[in-house]
């Protein structure tokens, strides 16, 4: 009976929960702030919040972060590695990845994206539904690559960067850290730390010093 501890009561913490019971593990428990208040996520229960999670009252065999924005699931990520809890990682069986690629812990790779040969994906990473990321790729901690999204070869993301649904990043482009790619955009320049980009081919909407 292996029990998989999931903190954040999202529908992203559903989403990786279904990937978990897919891929073996026997049952699944939340944790969140919002508990007491919140008792369930789903069909799934809430049993606690981060304290009570630290504490390990209830046992559990492995821990991964359900919480999409990118800074606080790597920051909490990281803390739990910090204190020696059993930070997994959850691959949706349906999920292709190379046997020649590595994936940082506590990462989630789900339904139907693909990981290509030498490719690198750090820590506490989403690989979300239906997206590819191809040969030589080199994807810092906390990115998430939204559904639907897909990078050619050797294409660098910085930490933290978040590529939205349905974007294409073309081969070989540096995208820097903490930047947000539109939904649907179309990449063909590298993209400087910090902005927001979007459009066919991608410009700059807003960066840190002016929105
Ligand atoms: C499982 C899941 O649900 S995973 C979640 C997946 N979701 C995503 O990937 C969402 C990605 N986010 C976006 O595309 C957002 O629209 C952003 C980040 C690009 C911009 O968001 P905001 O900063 O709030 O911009 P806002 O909505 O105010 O739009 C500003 C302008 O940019 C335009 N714009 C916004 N998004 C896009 C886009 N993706 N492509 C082209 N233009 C865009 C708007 O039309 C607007 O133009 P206007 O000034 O001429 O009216």
């Amino acid at each position: 009976m292996r029990r998989l501890a999931i903190l954040g009561a999202s529908g992203h913490g559903k989403v990786i929960a279904d990937a978990a019971l897919l891929s073996g593990w026997d049952e699944v428990i939340f944790y969140d702030d919002a508990w007491p208040e919140k008792e369930m996520n789903g069909r799934w229960p809430i049993v606690g919040n981060t304290a009570a999670l630290l504490m390990r009252i209830l046992p559990f065999d492995g821990v991964v972060v359900g919480i999409g924005n990118n800074k606080i699931r790597l920051e909490k990520t990281q803390q739990l590695a910090l204190l020696d809890l059993p930070v997994v990682t959850i691959v949706h069986p349906s999920a292709v990845i190379s046997p020649f690629s590595m994936i940082g812990y506590g990462s989630v790779v789900l339904a139907n994206s693909v990981v290509q040969v030498d490719t690198s994906v750090g820590v506490a990473a989403l690989i979300n539904t239906s997206s590819t990321v191809d040969h030589d790729c080199v994807l810092a901690d906390g990115v998430h690559i939204c559904p639907g999204a897909h990078l050619a070869g050797g294409v660098h993301v910085g930490e933290k960067s978040w590529i939205g649904i349905g974007s294409s990043i073309k081969q070989l482009v540096n995208i820097g850290a903490n930047v947000m790619i539109g939904a649907g955009a179309v990449v063909v320049t590298d993209i400087v730390d910090s902005v927001t980009v979007a459009g066919v081919p991608a410009r700059i909407l807003c960066s840190e010093k002016k929105c």
